[in-house]
């Protein structure tokens, strides 16, 4: 009698996991200190597995370019190395996610803190099939920022100084939070870009095109 009341359940949540406008789609969330290679190695993600890059940090200078009415703030915030309120951040990657025609998204640099993880999950219901994590030393993060050389605002060691206290107090917390449910697969990011993708390679084989 239990087995027969409950089925409908189950099968109701099978229907509506990760579903988003339509389609039932499959979110990687890159984690990683700022520097750690996040947008490098999700390039290459990009062109051996078939998935589209969204990194949150590029939505939101993109949104600053637009000449938004969010512009000045979300600058502002990332000129002191601060977490932009999630409402912000999740409407981008939620449009940028139903505007898309692919259904295998890397989501690089988000969720940054508690608040961009619970808000995320109430919002889209979506849950992250893994947590790709690079782990690297700030030494070497620091060392890579200073010479990226993208023009980017908050490239200098004052803003640099800023993050890594973010990363520290909000961000491992939440990958802490997933790791606890065995959702995070952890890289050694500090080796050459190479080696990395390697390791990389070996955790999205299961996702590989398959042969014609
Ligand atoms: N494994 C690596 N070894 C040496 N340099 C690297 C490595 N991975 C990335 N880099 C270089 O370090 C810089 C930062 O890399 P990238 O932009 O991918 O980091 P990120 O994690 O996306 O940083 P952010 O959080 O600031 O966006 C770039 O100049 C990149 O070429
Ligand atoms: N979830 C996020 C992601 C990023 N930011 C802000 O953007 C800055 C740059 O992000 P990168 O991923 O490109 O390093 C970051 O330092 C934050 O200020 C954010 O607020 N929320
Ligand atoms: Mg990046």
């Amino acid at each position: 009698m239990g087995t027969v009341v409950d089925a409908p359940a189950v099968v109701a949540e099978e229907v509506t996991e990760n579903m988003l406008g339509g389609k039932k789609v499959t979110v990687v969330f890159v984690l990683g200190g700022p520097g750690s290679g996040k947008g490098t190695q999700c390039a290459n993600i990009v062109e051996h597995f078939g998935f589209t890059h969204l990194s949150a940090g590029d939505l939101l200078r993109a949104e600053i370019k637009s000449g938004s009415e969010n512009g000045t703030m979300i600058e502002n915030m990332i000129k002191e190395g601060k977490i932009v309120p999630s409402e912000v951040t999740i409407k981008l990657l939620q449009e940028a996610m139903i505007k898309s025609e692919n259904d295998k998204f890397l989501i690089d640099g988000f969720p940054r803190n508690e608040e961009n993880r619970a808000a995320f999950e109430n919002v889209t219901k979506i849950s992250p099939a893994f947590v790709l994590f690079f782990d690297c030393s700030e030494e070497e993060m620091e060392r890579r920022l200073l010479g990226r050389n993208q023009g980017r605002v908050d490239d200098n060691i004052e803003t640099i100084k800023k993050r890594f206290k973010t990363f520290v107090e909000s961000s491992l917390p939440v990958i802490e939070h997933y790791n606890s449910k065995d959702k995070v697969k952890k890289i050694d990011a500090a080796k050459p870009i190479p080696e990395v993708f390697e390791d990389v390679k070996a955790i999205f084989a299961p996702y590989a095109p398959k042969a014609e």
